[in-house]
């Protein structure tokens, strides 16, 4: 496998899922009945592709053929929103909140199930286009500013700028050709300036993500010490040198001094808060009660989880030396963590349309074009499916801690159905569910273009322990790993050692942080 000779490359339309607002609960209220078919489609997107978009009017988009069993409307993440430990129902935005929030969007309003729909649009969700042209003000800085800048790259522990060259994922294999810039957790007493908060305008945006927002902050407030805590905390660093401070904009009217950084840290506050609601939403498509994920990921994960910007120079710059077919812009991996949440840039162009057949970008593998949808635990070949720029969408994909975790409840169900069956009872549809799937990815080179991306890693908590996921799943990730070809692994966190696991498939006896650790310090050039 090389960058160029992949097998074929699928691209795709990806489509919202649109179906009408049926009831099928005859019981339900409608919004229970949008927020069940909206939690089965994401159900059906997470054990399938393990990779969905997310738009920022509240659709789920997934991949063409992808049909849930029943009424799919939108994803209906605000009906799943909500502070930690509070009940469903006081969470469910009022008539009232969704009128306010939707009245001034005529085309939102076109849809009917879109009135339920939650946060992510862009008057709810302002930080985004503003953090892309933060991070392209970055990139766009003179060289010898941004290697100024402190690169901390420490057992595990990533900050700063990552200069070309100074990572790559499979060593020996491919060079990325990118550069990047790594921030995390701001703890409270998180610097001088900017705002310590990481929330430039704590009352931008709707009700839904200024609740999500204080609700960070209260939680910001109570940890334990503003101190690292472990190998992966510890504090960010920011451009200072007036040149710097001249170039870079924040957006909007942030222009120069802390603009950036304030934008940076506004914007991974929102990740967090998009990331608990989220996982409110996955806890419902794993079966279990709203509270489950994050329970199950423990406390302080947002202490751990990354922020990391790149910017993917086109394959037209490379240095004569290096074969094209050499180059990628992130080798195949899966992420490690609960989920990754993707901000991609439209790669520069003229007078393009979105889901366009340019080269280049985010690619994951996945089932064929058309291919049943339980293709891959039929051993059937896997290949390159292109991820689409679409405008206003988010991507999100499924890293291996959930995978395993559900693994986990899949085997659990597993049983209880073997049980149910021989008490001569049936096992119900606990036996349908099938893991969901963290999906190997990558990210090509154009030959003529070149792209930005914020990709935000959403960790569990450092000390909580691997999930013990038997067997099955250990055979399972061997067969996956092994696709890659010989000398062609992909960097995954879970079945490329015994270390991940204990003996016979048990529960590791390091934590998820103590292997993330390893894992990012193994991803620096030395
Ligand atoms: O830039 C992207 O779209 C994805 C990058 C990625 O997969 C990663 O950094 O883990
Ligand atoms: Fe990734």
């Amino acid at each position: 496998m090389s960058a160029s000779t992949a097998s074929s490359i699928t691209s795709s339309v990806w489509t919202p899922i649109r179906v009408d607002l049926v009831p099928f609960l005859p019981s339900s209220s409608p919004s229970e009945v949008a927020k069940l078919a909206a939690v089965q489609a994401l159900r059906q997107a997470c054990e399938t592709d393990g990779l969905f978009l997310l738009d920022y009017k509240g659709w789920l988009r997934t991949r063409d053929g992808l049909r849930v069993a029943g009424p799919a409307p939108c994803f209906d993440i605000g009906t799943a929103s909500g502070g930690a430990g509070k009940s469903r129902s006081s969470d469910s935005p009022t008539e009232k909140d969704v009128a306010a929030e939707t009245d001034d969007s005529k085309e939102a309003m076109d849809h009917t199930c879109m009135k339920a729909c939650g946060p992510i649009n862009r008057r709810n969700f302002p930080s985004y286009p503003r953090v892309l042209d933060a991070i392209d003000s970055f990139f766009a800085l003179p060289l010898q500013e941004k290697e100024a800048l402190p690169s901390i790259h420490s057992q595990g522990f990533s900050r700063g700028y990552i200069p070309v060259l100074g990572e790559s994922g499979l060593k020996g294999q491919f060079i990325e050709w990118k550069e990047g810039f790594s921030m995390g957790y701001e703890s409270a007493d998180g610097g001088d300036e900017g705002s310590s908060e990481g929330v430039r305008d704590p009352s931008a945006g709707s009700a839904w993500f200024q609740r999500e927002r204080a609700d960070v902050a209260t939680r910001r407030a109570s940890s334990p010490s503003p101190s690292p805590q472990n190998l992966l905390e510890g504090p960010n660093v920011w451009p200072t040198s007036s040149t710097a401070l001249a170039a870079l904009r924040g957006g909007g009217t942030g222009k120069g001094g802390t603009a950036f950084r304030e934008e940076m840290q506004a914007f991974f506050v929102d990740m967090i808060a998009l990331s608990r609601a989220l996982c409110r939403a996955l806890s419902l498509a794993l079966g279990r009660e709203e509270g489950w994920l994050e329970e199950a990921s423990g406390e302080g994960g947002e202490r751990i989880s990354l922020l990391r910007a790149f910017h993917y120079m086109s394959s037209s710059s490379l240095p004569p030396s290096v074969l094209p077919s050499r180059a990628l812009g992130s080798s195949p991996h899966t992420d490690w963590g609960l989920f990754t949440i993707i901000l991609q840039q439209r790669q520069e162009s003229t007078g393009e349309e979105e889901g366009d057949e340019e080269e280049g970008g985010l690619q994951f593998r996945g089932r064929p074009q058309g291919a049943r949808v339980g293709a891959r635990e039929e051993g059937e070949e896997m290949e390159w499916v292109r991820v689409p720029w679409v405008a206003e969408t988010l991507i999100v994909n499924c890293g291996d801690f959930l995978a395993m975790l559900s693994e986990r409840l899949v085997a659990e169900g597993k049983a209880r159905a073997g049980r149910g069956r021989e008490g001569g009872r049936e096992g119900g549809t606990e036996r349908e569910r099938r893991p969901f799937h963290s999906p190997v990815h990558r990210v090509t080179l154009s030959p003529s273009r070149d792209r930005t991306s914020l990709v935000f890693f959403f960790y569990p908590s450092y000390d909580t322990p691997m999930p013990a996921t038997g067997r099955e799943g250990l055979r399972e990730e061997r067969r996956e790993v092994g696709r890659g070809g010989k000398g062609h692994e992909y960097n995954t966190l879970r079945g490329e050692s015994e270390e991940t696991r204990g003996e016979g498939g048990e529960a590791s006896p390091l934590t998820f942080g103590e292997h993330l650790a390893r894992k990012w310090a193994g991803v620096k050039s030395s």
